[in-house]
C-alpha cells in the first residue's frame, strides 16, 4: 500500500519492490521534481542495508522496454533515484536540465556534473543520450553547454576544449631550471661566449705560458750574459792586477834602489793598502833589509809578519819562516800577499807535494817558504839549500821556544844556532820574533841567535785599549760585581774576571 503521509515510514525502503514485472516509469517531467521529492519517504534505519542492490541495480542492462505513451497520468515510481529522460519526446530539453532533477548530493553543482557524465553512471539505457552513432545528440548538448557556459564560467562543458596543460620542460635543460642557478635569468647567457673572468683565467694562463717561455729564454740570455759579464770581469781583474804588479815591482825596485821611508810607505800603500808603518814595522823592515840579524818583540796583533814580508820582496833569495805549528804555517801562508807566492814544507805532506814545492823553490818561484824546526835536523833538507844559496832571511817565529827558560821550549829549536844556520844554509840575515818574552828568554835566544843586544827592538806590552785592576779583597765575586757596575768597568764590552 502506498502512502501520503510523513509519518510510519518505517515500511517504506529505499530499495525498489523485486517484482518480476515492474511497471513501466512514466516519462520524466522536469516539473516532477518537488512531488518525486515529496513522496520519497527514506528509513534511515534500512538505508544501510538496502544501498548495495540499489548501487548495483543501475548497472545492470536494462531489458527493453518500449517507450511509454506520453501521459501526464503515469504515476511516479517509487524509486526515488529513477529517473527518466524524455528526450525523445521533448528534444527541446537539454540533457542538462533534465539532469538537473537528480536529488542533492548526487549532483549539487551544475558546473560539476560534466564531470561525472560517464556511462557507467547513466540509470537507464537512454537512446538519446549522445553516442557516436548519434551525433545529433552531440550537438545538442553541444549548443546547450555553449549557452550555459556564457552564464557559467565554471561550466566545463565536454567539448569544450581544455587548455593547453603546462607542461614541464624535459629537454637536457630541466636540471638547469630546477636547480635555478640564475635566479631565474637567461639560461646560459653566456653560451658560446667566453666570460670575463674565462677570458681573464685564459689570457692568464697564456700570459703566464709566454711568461715562462719568456722567462727560460731570458734566463739562457742571463746565463750567456752572465757568462760574457764574467770573462769582461775576469779580463779587468786581470788587466788591473797586471798593472798593480808592475805598479809593485817598480815600488820593489825603488826600495831596492832606496830603501827610504817613502818608498816603503809607497810598497806598503800598493800591496797591503795601509796608509802608514805601526810601530816597530818600519824599523825592522830596514835593519833586515841592511843584512842585520834583529830580535823583534811585538804584542800579539802588532803586525810583526809584515816585517819580513816586506823584505822577502826586496831581497833576493828566498826567506825561511820556521815556525812550531802546522796550523800556524798554514795561516801565515793564506795571510800572505797575492804577490808574494809562497809554500810549506811539512811531515804531513806526500812525497809529490814536497818535491814540487822544493821543484818551485829552486825555480825562484817561491819566495816565502814555511817550515817546521825539526826540518833542520834532516840532512837531505839542509843539502838543497847548501847547493845553491838561495836563502836570503831566516825568520824564527816564536823565538821563545829557543830557550830552555822560556814557558814554551822546544827542544827542536835547540838546533837553531846561528852557527849551523850560517854554516849550512849561508844565511846572512836572522830575524827572531815573539810576543812573550822574558829578560833571561830574550838575552838566550839572541845569544844563540848571535844577535846583538843594540838589534832589540821591543814594543810596548800592554794595550792602552784594555783595563787592568788588582784588588786585595778575598771576597772575589763581590768585587767583582762591584767593578762591573761601576767606572770605567760598565763602559767595557767585554769584561774577564778571576
Ligand atoms: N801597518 C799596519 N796598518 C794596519 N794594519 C796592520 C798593519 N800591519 C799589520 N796590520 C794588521 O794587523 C793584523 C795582525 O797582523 P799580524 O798577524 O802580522 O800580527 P802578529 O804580530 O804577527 O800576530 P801574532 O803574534 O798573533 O802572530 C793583520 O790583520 C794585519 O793586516
Amino acid at each position: 500500500m502506498e502512502t501520503d503521509s510523513d509519518s510510519g515510514g518505517s515500511h517504506i525502503s529505499a530499495t525498489p519492490p523485486r517484482c518480476q514485472n515492474p511497471p513501466s516509469p512514466p516519462p520524466l517531467q522536469t516539473n516532477t521534481l518537488s512531488s518525486s521529492k515529496s513522496k520519497v519517504r527514506v528509513a534511515p534505519s534500512h538505508l544501510s542495508e538496502t544501498k548495495k542492490p540499489t548501487k548495483s541495480k543501475p548497472s545492470q542492462p536494462a531489458p527493453p522496454t518500449p517507450p511509454p505513451p506520453p501521459s501526464d497520468a503515469t504515476p511516479l515510481p517509487t524509486l526515488p533515484f529513477q529517473i527518466r529522460r524524455s528526450f525523445s519526446q521533448n528534444p527541446s530539453i537539454s540533457a542538462f536540465k533534465s539532469l538537473e532533477t537528480l536529488p542533492a548530493g548526487f549532483c549539487f553543482r551544475l558546473a560539476s556534473f560534466t564531470k561525472i557524465q560517464k556511462p557507467s553512471l547513466r540509470f537507464e539505457n537512454d537512446q538519446s543520450l549522445p553516442t557516436p552513432s548519434n551525433p545529433q545528440g552531440i550537438n545538442e548538448i553541444k549548443s546547450d553547454a555553449f549557452a550555459k557556459k556564457k552564464k557559467q564560467i565554471n561550466l566545463v562543458s565536454v567539448d569544450v576544449p581544455l587548455p593547453p596543460a603546462k607542461l614541464r620542460k624535459c629537454n637536457g635543460e630541466g636540471n638547469f631550471v630546477r636547480l635555478n642557478l640564475n635566479n631565474n635569468k637567461r639560461k646560459f647567457a653566456n653560451k658560446g661566449k667566453r666570460n670575463k673572468s674565462f677570458r681573464g683565467k685564459l689570457s692568464y694562463r697564456r700570459s703566464k705560458k709566454k711568461l715562462n717561455k719568456n722567462e727560460t729564454e731570458s734566463k739562457g740570455d742571463e746565463d750567456e750574459y752572465g757568462l760574457i759579464i764574467e770573462n769582461l770581469e775576469q779580463n779587468q781583474k786581470n788587466r788591473r792586477a797586471a798593472s798593480e804588479l808592475e805598479l809593485v815591482e817598480e815600488a820593489v825596485r825603488a826600495v831596492r834602489d832606496e830603501a827610504s821611508d817613502e818608498n816603503l810607505g809607497r810598497l806598503l800603500r800598493l800591496v797591503y793598502g795601509y796608509d802608514s808603518f805601526r810601530d816597530g814595522q818600519l824599523e825592522a823592515v830596514k835593519m833586515v833589509l841592511d843584512k842585520k840579524s834583529t830580535m823583534l818583540v811585538l804584542p800579539t796583533g802588532a803586525g810583526k809578519s809584515l816585517c819580513y814580508q816586506i823584505p822577502a820582496m826586496i831581497l833576493p833569495g828566498l826567506t825561511l819562516v820556521v815556525c812550531p805549528l802546522v796550523a800556524l804555517m798554514i795561516d801565515q801562508l793564506r795571510h800572505l800577499p797575492p804577490v808574494i807566492h809562497g809554500g810549506f814544507l811539512s811531515s804531513s805532506q806526500r812525497p809529490e807535494e814536497v818535491a814540487e814545492t822544493l821543484r818551485l823553490i829552486q825555480v825562484g818561484a817561491i819566495k816565502v817558504l814555511f817550515v817546521s824546526p825539526e826540518r833542520f835536523l834532516n840532512a837531505d833538507f839542509l843539502s838543497i839549500f847548501t847547493a845553491t844559496s838561495l836563502i836570503s832571511l831566516v825568520v824564527v817565529d816564536e823565538a821563545h821556544c829557543v830557550s830552555e827558560w822560556s814557558h814554551n821550549f822546544r827542544p827542536s829549536y835547540m838546533r837553531l844556532r846561528a852557527s849551523l844556520l850560517r854554516a849550512r844554509l849561508n844565511v846572512e840575515c836572522i830575524l827572531a820574533m815573539t810576543a812573550t818574552a822574558t829578560t833571561t828568554t830574550l838575552r838566550d835566544v839572541m845569544s844563540a841567535l848571535e844577535i846583538p843586544l843594540s838589534n832589540l827592538i821591543q814594543k810596548a806590552q800592554l794595550r792602552d785599549n784594555l783595563q787592568l785592576s788588582v784588588s786585595l779583597s778575598g771576597n772575589n765575586r763581590q768585587v767583582q760585581m762591584l767593578h762591573f757596575f761601576s767606572f770605567p768597568f760598565s763602559y767595557l764590552l767585554s769584561y774577564m774576571g778571576d
